[in-house]
C-alpha cells in the first residue's frame, strides 16, 4: 500500500507525504501542503509539502555540489545504481500502481505497466550510456584545407550540471525516469518536480533511485503547485538545463529560461489520414486504441480522423462498433474509461462538445458525464469552423472529418499548430511514405497509431509541440555537451601501414 512497508518513512506525521533533499524525507518549513485530489471521487485523497523557496535554493546547492563527485564516478558504476533502481522500481510496482489509480485514475494494468515499463526504460539507459558515453572521437587536421597532420582532436560528452525535470500528470513515472535516468548515466545531478497529481506515485519511484544508493543530494525531489513554485525552479540560476514535458506551459518556460539547453514535449493533435485502400478494420481499432486509451489523455492520442469520404461510412461505422464495447467506470477495476484528471479539464472537453453541438457535427453516440467522467464519444462530420476540429481535448472525445482528397488531410494537419505525430492508412507504401514526407510533424506511423514507445524510439515535435529530441539516446545526447582536447605537434605526424 502507498506510503507503508519501506515506503513509511515518506509519510509525516500529519498524513502529509514528504519531500526528498539531501538524501532524505523532510517536511516543509512552510507547514503548507498541497491536496491531491482523486479524479474519481473528487475527494481529497492525498497530501505533499509545498516546499519553500529557501528549501529550493538549498537542495539546488548540493545538487551543484554532488554532481562534481557524481561526474568522476565511473560510468559502470553509475549504471550498477541504476540497474538497482530499475530491479526495485519493477519490485515495488504495486504500491506505485495503487498511487496512479488514486491520484490520476490510470486503469489498473496500465498503472502497472507504467511502472515496469519505468524500470525497463531506466535498464535500457544504463546499458546505452555505457556504450555510448564511452565513446568519443578523434579527428586530424589534415582533412581541412591549409592544414598539416600537426593536430590531433579529441572529443568527449561531458555532463551538464543541474538538470531540471518537470514531468506531466499522465505520465508521471515514466516521464519522469525519462529524465532523470539519461542525466544520472551522463553525469549530471537532478531537480524533479512532479504534477501535482501524480505528485504520490513520483515520490515513491524516487524513493526506489534512494533504496539503490544514490550520492545524498544528488537526486532531489520538490512538491508545490507549479504555479506557485515554478517559475522559481525554471528561472534558478543554478539550473542548467530544463527537460520539461506537459502543455502550453512550456512555451512560456522557454520565454523566461536563460541561456540553457531546452527539451521540452508539448501538446499535440495527432492526425489520422485514412485512405480509401486502407484497411478498414486494422484503421478502426486503432483509432478506438489510440483514441481512447486512458481516455485520450495522452499527448500522442489520435486526436482527429481525416477519412476519405467514400470509406467514411463504412469507418464510422467498424469505430462505433468498437466505442460501443468500451468499458466505462473506475480506474480500479480497469475499465477503459475513467474519470479525466481534474474537474476543469472536464468542463474544457464539455466546452469543445458544446461547440461542436451548436456547430452541427453529427454525434455518434449520446454526450454523458457524470462529475469527472466523460463517455467515449465520437463525433462525425466536424468543420473547421469547430474548436474540436483543432485543440486538443485531452479526453474521449474524438473528431472525424471528411476528406475529398489527400491534400486536403495533409492540409489539415499541417495548418494545425501543433506538430507532434501523426499517422496514414493506406495499403500503398509509395503514398505512405509521400504523405508521411508531407505531413509536418515529428514522427509519422504507417498503418498503426501515434505512439511515443519503444522508449529507446526518437520522440519529438515540430512547431508548438516542442523543442528537441527524446528518446533514451538522445536524451543522453541532449543532457551533455561536446568538450575537445587538442594534442599540438611540433611537426607533421603520420601513422605508417
Ligand atoms: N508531448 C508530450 O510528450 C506530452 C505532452 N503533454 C501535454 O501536456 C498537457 C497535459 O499535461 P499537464 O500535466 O496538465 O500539463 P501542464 O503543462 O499543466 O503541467 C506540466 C507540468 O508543469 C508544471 N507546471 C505548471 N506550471 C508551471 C510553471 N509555471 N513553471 C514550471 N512548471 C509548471 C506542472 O505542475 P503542477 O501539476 O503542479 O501544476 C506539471 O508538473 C497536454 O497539453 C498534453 O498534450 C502531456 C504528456 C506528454
Ligand atoms: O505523455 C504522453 O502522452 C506519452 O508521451 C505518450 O506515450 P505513449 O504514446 O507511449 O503512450
Amino acid at each position: 500500500m502507498a506510503g507503508t512497508g519501506v515506503f513509511a518513512e515518506l509519510v509525516d506525521g500529519d498524513g502529509v507525504f514528504k519531500y526528498y533533499s539531501s538524501g532524505e524525507w523532510k517536511k516543509s518549513s512552510s507547514g503548507k501542503s498541497v491536496p491531491i485530489i482523486n479524479p474519481t471521487t473528487r475527494q481529497p485523497h492525498f497530501k505533499v509539502q509545498a516546499c519553500t523557496q529557501e528549501e529550493v535554493n538549498k537542495l539546488m546547492e548540493e545538487a551543484k555540489t554532488t554532481q562534481k563527485s557524481w561526474a568522476k564516478t565511473p560510468l559502470w558504476k553509475r549504471a550498477e545504481l541504476l540497474h538497482k533502481a530499475a530491479a526495485l522500481l519493477k519490485e515495488h510496482k504495486v504500491p506505485i500502481a495503487e498511487c496512479l489509480v488514486k491520484e490520476i485514475a490510470k486503469p489498473a494494468k496500465d498503472a502497472a505497466t507504467e511502472a515496469v515499463r519505468s524500470g525497463d526504460l531506466v535498464s535500457y539507459c544504463a546499458e546505452e550510456g555505457v556504450r555510448i558515453l564511452g565513446e568519443g572521437k578523434f579527428l586530424v587536421s589534415d582533412s581541412f584545407p591549409g592544414n598539416e597532420r600537426t593536430k590531433y582532436c579529441l572529443t568527449a560528452k561531458i555532463p551538464l550540471g543541474v538538470i531540471l525535470a518537470i514531468p506531466p500528470f499522465n505520465y508521471p513515472v515514466n516521464l519522469a525516469v525519462s529524465k532523470i535516468a539519461p542525466a544520472l548515466i551522463a553525469g549530471n545531478s537532478i531537480v524533479l518536480k512532479p504534477p501535482t497529481q501524480g505528485a504520490v506515485a513520483a515520490l515513491h519511484m524516487v524513493h526506489c533511485f534512494h533504496l539503490a544508493g544514490f550520492p545524498k543530494g544528488l537526486i532531489s525531489c520538490v512538491t508545490g503547485r507549479g504555479s506557485e513554485i515554478g517559475d522559481f525552479l525554471t528561472m534558478h540560476p543554478m539550473v542548467n538545463c530544463i527537460s520539461f514535458t506537459g502543455g502550453d506551459t512550456g512555451i512560456a518556460i522557454a520565454m523566461k529560461a536563460g541561456m540553457i539547453p531546452l527539451q521540452m514535449e508539448l501538446g499535440g493533435k495527432d492526425a489520422c489520414i485514412i485512405l480509401d485502400d486502407a484497411d478498414l478494420d486494422l484503421a478502426a481499432a486503432n483509432i478506438v486504441k489510440g483514441g481512447f486509451s486512458y481516455s485520450g489523455q495522452r499527448c500522442t492520442a489520435v486526436k482527429v480522423v481525416l477519412v476519405m469520404e467514400s470509406v467514411a461510412n463504412a469507418l464510422v461505422e467498424k469505430v462505433k462498433a468498437k466505442v460501443a464495447k468500451l468499458t466505462v467506470g473506475l480506474p480500479e477495476d480497469d475499465s477503459d474509461i475513467t474519470p479525466v484528471v481534474t474537474e476543469s479539464s472536464a468542463n474544457f472537453i464539455e466546452g469543445l462538445v458544446v461547440d461542436a453541438k451548436q456547430k452541427g457535427a453529427t454525434f455518434c453516440q449520446e454526450y454523458r458525464r457524470e462529475g469527472n467522467l466523460i463517455w467515449p464519444l465520437l463525433l462525425d462530420n466536424v468543420r473547421p469552423d469547430m474548436r474540436i476540429a483543432w485543440e486538443e481535448p485531452f479526453g474521449p472525445v474524438l473528431p472525424v472529418i471528411r476528406i475529398t482528397s489527400v491534400e486536403e488531410g495533409i492540409h489539415h494537419c499541417n495548418a494545425s499548430n501543433f506538430g507532434l505525430q501523426g499517422c496514414v492508412f493506406t495499403r500503398d507504401i509509395s503514398k505512405a511514405i509521400l504523405i508521411s514526407d508531407a505531413m509536418e510533424t515529428g514522427t509519422v506511423q504507417i498503418n498503426s497509431a501515434p505512439a511515443r514507445g519503444p522508449d529507446h524510439f526518437p520522440f519529438q515535435g515540430l512547431k508548438d509541440s516542442g523543442i528537441g529530441s527524446q528518446g533514451i539516446t538522445n536524451s543522453i545526447n541532449m543532457m551533455t555537451k561536446i568538450k575537445t582536447t587538442v594534442i599540438n605537434l611540433p611537426t607533421p605526424s603520420y601513422t605508417m601501414g
